[in-house]
């Protein structure tokens, strides 16, 4: 459950009032996510269109908890407007009736963005990952006339530190054999570290929970709090991380990782370089979950109503990445 901030209906009323959206009905907590607070919230429509051109009436409030900064937001919801406008299937930030893309609420950032109507799937077929892998490809297309940049501060020195900061006693606790795992891997990902691969902007967090699906079709890309610059090439190891593995990393599906750098490499074909450095990012990319799983399991209060992610799930795809014997999945076809 991810509703850290009590908000009263007559907050909530207060809120909407200052966008031209119509008045509130209703306003439900949104289980899902895990990072922000979220609810679903309806009104009677106002100026803000949906995508067929009539009032909406269905808007995703978000609060932004500890992990986003208040700084970062103009870049997080002014890239979703960027995008949006490229034609990506991406929600647009609904601006209040002064122009701004997020209010102060409770001392908290809170924003407004466009509901997208679409379900996320856990067990993703070949033509799904092929149409996510075609969507990631056009966000690093379009990403490239977005105007601002943001440093990735979940890169390899913010595994380095969250690794460490968990300590190698609770790292036990996790798994006997994980702080063996981190340390050995994290040598090998510092050291092969690609320097010279195109970068421009990533959404570094492509889970299944963050696409929402309509069939076989992507209707929407959500939750570009992680968004960044970065290697390109790190986005699509970290989607295929993400999305060519049963939840609990133990089943890989050979199908899906096939069909996801297809559709990638439909819109944005991989140069020689970024196919031959996919193994240490997809390594990079598991050990990026790893991190920051781990660090949860262990700093998340018992009583945090927040389903805590089990890091042995991205310790498996590590270990699967790191099989020289499975470097040819990302061979070309
Ligand atoms: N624009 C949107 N349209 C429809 N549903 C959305 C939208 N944004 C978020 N959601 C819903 O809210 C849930 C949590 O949002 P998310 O941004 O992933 O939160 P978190 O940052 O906490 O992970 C999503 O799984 C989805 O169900
Ligand atoms: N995708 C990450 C969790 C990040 O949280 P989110 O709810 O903001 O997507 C993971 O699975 O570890």
């Amino acid at each position: 459950m991810a509703v850290y901030t009590q908000l009263t209906f007559e907050d909530a009323r207060a809120l909407i009032g200052q966008y031209d959206v119509g008045q509130l009905t209703t306003i439900k907590g949104i289980a899902e996510g895990v990072s922000n607070s979220n609810w679903i919230v309806h009104t009677t429509g106002g100026a803000f269109l949906d995508a067929g051109g009539a009032p909406a009436t269905r808007f995703i409030l978000t609060m932004f908890e500890g992990r986003t900064e208040v700084a970062e937001l103009p870049f997080f919801l002014g890239l979703l407007d960027h995008l949006a406008a490229q034609g990506c299937p991406v929600p647009r930030t609904v601006h209040d009736r002064d122009g701004a893309m997020f209010r102060n609420v409770q001392g908290k950032a809170a924003t407004l963005i466009e509901f997208l109507d679409g379900a996320s799937i856990s067990t993703p077929t070949a033509p799904q990952a092929r149409a996510v892998g075609a969507a990631l490809a056009r966000v690093h297309v379009s990403g490239a006339t977005f105007p601002a940049a943001r440093r990735n501060t979940l890169g390899l020195a913010g595994w380095r530190e969250l690794t460490d900061a968990c300590g190698p006693d609770a790292l036990h606790d996790i798994h006997p054999e994980l702080a063996g795992l981190i340390t050995r891997e994290m040598a090998v990902i510092e050291r092969r570290w690609p320097a010279d691969l195109p970068t421009g902007i990533v959404h570094a967090d492509l889970f299944p929970d963050n696409v929402l699906m309509k069939d076989d079709a992507v209707a929407g890309l959500i939750d570009f709090y992680f968004a960044c610059n970065d290697i390109l090439a790190y986005d699509v190891a970290v989607t295929h991380a993400a999305w060519c593995f049963s939840s609990d990393g133990r089943r890989f599906d050979a199908g899906v990782s096939a069909a996801l750098l297809a559709g990638y490499e439909s819109v944005r074909p991989l140069t020689e370089g970024e196919r031959a450095a996919l193994p240490v990012l997809a390594r990079g990319a598991a050990m990026r979950f790893l991190s920051t799983r781990a660090y949860d399991w262990i700093n998340t209060p018992p009583d945090a109503m927040v389903t805590k992610k089990d890091p042995m799930a991205f310790a498996r795809r590590l270990e699967f990445y790191a099989n020289p014997g499975n470097a040819a999945i990302f061979a070309a076809a």
